[in-house]
């Protein structure tokens, strides 16, 4: 039964999402009618502050390299003192700066809270219309504490995380609050919600290209 389930590829180049991700929905008691594969592409990411806009290109530019449908998603850490920056650039903010440069850019202001956003994004391939779904968890900004596997997970403190940072927290207590969570479990709910019309389309355009 499983093998005939129509496959959805989630395009990522980070191991550590890819992990998250399959965690998430392995423990999902809704499990999903698809099945879910994996191709690691580094894609290249439209600039700008607008994480919906980056996610959309993103799952536009995966759907062509996978030619059908596939779900990205991008993740950004916005600061509020910074007016949401360095959210969507985030990842080249920690490549350069590390997890004290974060630090060290709110000093000077009395606020360090901040929010991590996953937005994913989902299309049935090439050409069709991209649906996104926002995630967020509430935070601060604190020095780094706990295991240093995963981006910026030491230096962000959710509001409902009892004093922990990410990097200290369990896969399960992290995936209980995580902004990746919320925003799969709503991408999770329209693709139960909708998948037989998702299905029938994929079949159509099946048969429209053989
Ligand atoms: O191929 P994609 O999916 O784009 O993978 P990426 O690593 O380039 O990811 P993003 O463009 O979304 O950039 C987000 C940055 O934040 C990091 N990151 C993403 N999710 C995180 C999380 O839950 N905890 C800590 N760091 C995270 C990630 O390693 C990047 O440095
Ligand atoms: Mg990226």
């Amino acid at each position: 039964m499983s093998s005939e389930l129509p496959a959805l590829t989630f395009v990522t180049g980070n191991k550590k999402k890819l992990e998250e991700v399959k965690h998430i929905l392995s423990s999902n008691s809704n499990q999903l009618p698809f099945e879910i594969t994996n191709q690691k592409i580094d894609l290249p990411e439209l600039q700008g502050d607008d994480p919906v806009e980056i996610a959309k290109e993103k799952c536009k530019l995966a759907a062509e390299q996978v030619q059908g449908p596939c779900f990205t998603e991008d993740t950004s850490l916005c600061f509020y003192a910074l007016n949401g920056l360095p959210g969507p650039y985030i990842k080249w903010f920690l490549e350069k700066c590390g997890h004290d440069g974060l630090n060290k850019m709110l000093v000077g202001f009395k606020d360090n809270s901040a929010y991590a956003q996953t937005v994913f994004a989902f299309t049935i391939g090439p050409g069709h219309p991209v649906e996104v779904f926002d995630g967020r968890t509430e935070g601060k900004i604190v020095p780094p504490r706990g295991s240093l596997d995963f981006g910026w997970d030491p230096v962000f403190e959710p509001l409902e995380g009892n004093g922990k940072t990410y990097a200290e927290m369990s896969k399960d207590e992290k995936n209980a609050i995580s902004h990746r969570s919320r925003s799969l479990a709503k991408l999770s709910a329209y693709l139960s919600e909708n998948a037989e019309s998702i299905a029938q389309d994929l079949s159509a355009k099946k048969a429209r290209s053989s």
